[in-house]
C-alpha cells in the first residue's frame, strides 16, 4: 500500500481563502492535517486552529502549522493553495513534504505549469518519469519562469485539480465559503501509482470533507475549461467591480466574454484540449453563482499582485506559439494590468503589502 487510507498524513500548502476552507473541512472530517503558513495567518493557527464559516454555521478545528517544511516532514498529499506567481519561490519548502510515494495537488487557478509535461517516457518502478520533449517546449515562462517547477517536480508526482470553490478570508486563519464546494481531479500522466489506488483515497478524503470531488482521465479539458471560467470573468471582474452573476448576465459584458471565450477555445483546440461547457452553459453557471466576488477582485479590493500571469498570459504564451490570434485576450491584459498598477500605486503609499 502506497499511504494509509485511513489516516494519510495531508499538508496544505498556504493559509489564504482556499487552503483555510480546506484544512477546515479536513481537519473537522477528523484527519491530522498540517499547514504550511506564514506571518499573521500562522500566528492566528497557531492560537486558535482554522475556522470555515459556511451555510451550516462555523467549524473550527485545530491543526499542525508550521513556516517551514522541515518542521512538517513527509506526507501523503500536499495541496498547494497559493497563487500561481507564488509557487516557484515555494519549491525549497515542498521538497521536504516528499517522500517517495507522495502526491501534489495544486489547487491554483490559470495555466498549470504541468500542462504540457504530458510527454514522458514509460517509468521503471521507483523512478521518476523523465520528460521526452526538450524542456523548453514543456516549460510555460508565464507561470514557471526559470523552468524549475517542470525541472524539479516529477509528473508522476502531481494530480491535477480544478477547483470550483468560492472563498475569502474574514481574519487571519479564518474563511467564508457560501457556494457548495467542488473539485475536479485526475492525474497528469499515467503512472504506475495511479493503480494503487492513490485517486480513490484522494476522492475518499475530500468527500469526506464535504466536497464534491470528480475523478477525470482528461484533466486538460477540465483545466481549460476552468481557464476558460477564468478569463471570461476575473479580468473583468477588476475593471467593472462586477459579481459573477452581473458579469455573465449583462448584455454588454456578454459581448466581450464570447470573444474571450472564443480566442480560448481555439488555443485550448490547438493543444488537443476540449472545452467541457459552450459559451451559452457558461454563462448560466456564472450567473447561478450568484453575488460571488472573484478571487482576482478580491485581491484588486485588497491592492494585491494580480494572478494575471497564470490566469491570462500564460494563454497568451500558449497562443502565440501556436499563432493563434487572440487580440481580445490581449486588450483584456492590457487593461487590467493598468487598474492592478494603480491600485498596487494607491496600497504602497498606505503601507500595504503587495503578496508575493
Ligand atoms: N478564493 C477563491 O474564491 C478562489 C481561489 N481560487 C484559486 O485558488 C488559489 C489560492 O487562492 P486563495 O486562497 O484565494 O489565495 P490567497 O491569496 O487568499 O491565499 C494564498 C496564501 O498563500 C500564502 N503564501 C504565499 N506564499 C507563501 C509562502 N512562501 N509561505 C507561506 N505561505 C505563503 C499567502 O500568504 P500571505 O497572506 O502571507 O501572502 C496566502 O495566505 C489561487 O490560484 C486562486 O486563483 C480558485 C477558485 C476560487
Ligand atoms: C470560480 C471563480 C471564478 C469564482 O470563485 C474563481 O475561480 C475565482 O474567483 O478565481
Amino acid at each position: 500500500m502506497l499511504f494509509s487510507i485511513a489516516s494519510p498524513r495531508i499538508a496544505i500548502v498556504g493559509a489564504g481563502a482556499i487552503g483555510t476552507t480546506l484544512a477546515a473541512r479536513l481537519a473537522v472530517a477528523g484527519y491530522t492535517v498540517s499547514v504550511l503558513a506564514r506571518g499573521d495567518s500562522l500566528a492566528a493557527i497557531k492560537r486558535k486552529g482554522v475556522c470555515l464559516i459556511d451555510q451550516q454555521g462555523q467549524h473550527t478545528a485545530s491543526v499542525i502549522a508550521a513556516d517551514n517544511g522541515g518542521e512538517l516532514g513527509k506526507q501523503d498529499i500536499v495541496f498547494l493553495c497559493t497563487k500561481a506567481h507564488s509557487v516557484p519561490s515555494l519549491l525549497p519548502q515542498l521538497q521536504p513534504l516528499f517522500g517517495q510515494h507522495t502526491c501534489l495537488v495544486p489547487m491554483v487557478n490559470g495555466t498549470p505549469w504541468w500542462l504540457l509535461m504530458d510527454a514522458v517516457e514509460p517509468c521503471a518502478a521507483n523512478t521518476a518519469p523523465i520528460a521526452t520533449a526538450p524542456i523548453e517546449t514543456v516549460h510555460i515562462k508565464a507561470v514557471d519562469p526559470e523552468g524549475e517547477l517542470v525541472r524539479c517536480l516529477p509528473a508522476s508526482a502531481i494530480i491535477g485539480c480544478v477547483v470550483y470553490i468560492s472563498a475569502h478570508l474574514q481574519a487571519p486563519g479564518v474563511a467564508i465559503s457560501n457556494t457548495p464546494p467542488r473539485l475536479i481531479v485526475g492525474d497528469i500522466v499515467a503512472t504506475p501509482d495511479a493503480a494503487n489506488g492513490r485517486m480513490e483515497t484522494l476522492v475518499k478524503v475530500l468527500e469526506n470533507g464535504g466536497i464534491t470531488t470528480r475523478h477525470t482521465e482528461r484533466i486538460r479539458d477540465a483545466v481549460w475549461s476552468k481557464i476558460a471560467a477564468n478569463l471570461t470573468s476575473n479580468p473583468l471582474s477588476v475593471m467593472t467591480g462586477a459579481t459573477l452573476a452581473q458579469l455573465y448576465s449583462h448584455p454588454s459584458l456578454q459581448k466581450v466574454v464570447s470573444q474571450l471565450f472564443e480566442e480560448t477555445h481555439l488555443t485550448a483546440q490547438a493543444y488537443g484540449g476540449r472545452l467541457e461547457m459552450t459559451l451559452q452553459e457558461l454563462l448560466d453557471l456564472g450567473e447561478r453563482m450568484g453575488a460571488v466576488r472573484t478571487s482576482m477582485l478580491q485581491d484588486y479590493q485588497l491592492g494585491r499582485a494580480l494572478e494575471l500571469a497564470a490566469i491570462v498570459e500564460g494563454v497568451i504564451e500558449l497562443a502565440d506559439r501556436k499563432r493563434i490570434p487572440v487580440p481580445t485576450i490581449k486588450s483584456i491584459l492590457h487593461l487590467t494590468r493598468y487598474f492592478e498598477d494603480s491600485a498596487l500605486r494607491q496600497s504602497h503609499a498606505h503601507g500595504g503589502k503587495e503578496n508575493s
